[in-house]
């Protein structure tokens, strides 16, 4: 059976879980179980600390995990990113008290605060600056009005923690990141692994894609393709009426109503879209 680790509480667990139903997984019913079985697709899935994947990953006991890149990257453990997963996206950066910071350069010799040790030391000495970082578990916004820290770096997603905390970023981002499936480096890839990737695969595309009909005049094919140009080649299929032909492709979500307003300034008609409920490409 494949061992895969997920998130079992936090900003990822929830979106995790889904991923994995949408995926044809079984889903655990009560967020106190700690491991679920599901015999039918030869898997296993733990239900871990975020933080605590990689290391279990990294270790070899479990082949797979979903995790934060940014939590992966902290661990510091022998492990590869095989997938980016299109949830979870945050931001790793510097933040200090209005107006007390502009460059990287001024926090030579100050106290930093993070829950992310590792990641910040890498990126400090990567730059050569000298700085005490000072561990903290959570809350770290709070580190420099209590006083044990001059500026932090930490988690930005909305901005709204540092803003209520009065403080606000400084320098360039430090990292961008996101939910990500991590699997062990070097080694012959387990059982059933090329499926889980199929399938998460297929899930990030039937949300990332619309399904799009459309009836259209012989002489237009070309240039409605060229709108439509699909994954591989639109379906072309004739009509009743053989000045016509019917056209099926998949298009970008993010983009259907632009083609659909070029489509029919085209001259096509019928536009039609429809959601992808699962696919494997
Ligand atoms: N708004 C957010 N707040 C915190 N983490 C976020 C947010 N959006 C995305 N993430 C990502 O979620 C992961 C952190 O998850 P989680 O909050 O469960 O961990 P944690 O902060 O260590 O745990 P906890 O807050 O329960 O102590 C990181 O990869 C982070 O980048
Ligand atoms: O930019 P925002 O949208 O405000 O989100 C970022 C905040 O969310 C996270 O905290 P979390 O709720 O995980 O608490 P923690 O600091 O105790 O981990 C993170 O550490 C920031 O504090
Ligand atoms: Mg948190």
């Amino acid at each position: 059976m494949l061992r895969v680790a997920v998130p079992n509480k936090g900003a990822l667990s929830e979106a995790a879980s889904s991923m994995l139903g949408e995926a044809g997984y079984r889903q655990r019913r009560d967020p106190r179980e700690l491991v679920l079985v599901d015999p039918e697709n030869e898997i296993e899935f733990f239900f871990l600390r975020p933080r605590d994947i990689a290391v279990y990953v990294g270790s070899g006991t479990l082949d797979v995990g979903i995790t934060g890149r940014d939590l992966f990257l902290d661990a510091q453990v022998k492990a590869a990113e095989l997938m980016q997963l299109g949830f979870g996206a945050s931001t790793f950066r510097f933040a200090g008290p209005v107006g007390d910071f502009s460059t990287l350069e001024q926090l030579e010799g100050k106290r930093l605060a993070t829950s992310y040790e590792g990641l910040l030391n890498d990126y400090l000495s990567e730059r050569g600056i000298t700085a005490a970082v000072v561990r903290l578990d959570g809350a770290v916004e709070s580190s420099v009005r209590l006083g044990v820290a001059d500026a932090i770096a930490d988690v930005v997603e909305t901005g709204n923690t540092l803003r209520a905390a009065g403080m606000e970023i400084f320098g360039e981002p430090i990292l961008q990141s996101e939910a990500v499936l991590i699997g062990r480096a070097g080694v012959e890839a387990p059982a059933g692994l090329d499926v889980l990737l199929r399938r998460l695969q297929g899930v990030l595309v039937a949300r990332q894609y619309v399904m799009m009909d459309y009836d259209v005049r012989k002489d237009l094919i070309d240039a409605a393709a060229a709108l439509t140009p699909g994954l591989e080649s639109p379906t072309v299929s004739p009509l009743r009426d053989s000045d016509w032909v019917a056209v099926r492709s998949m298009v970008k979500r993010n983009q259907t109503n632009r083609i659909m307003d070029e489509l029919y300034e085209l001259g096509a008609r019928a536009i039609l879209v429809s959601t992808i409920h699962a696919c494997r490409i």
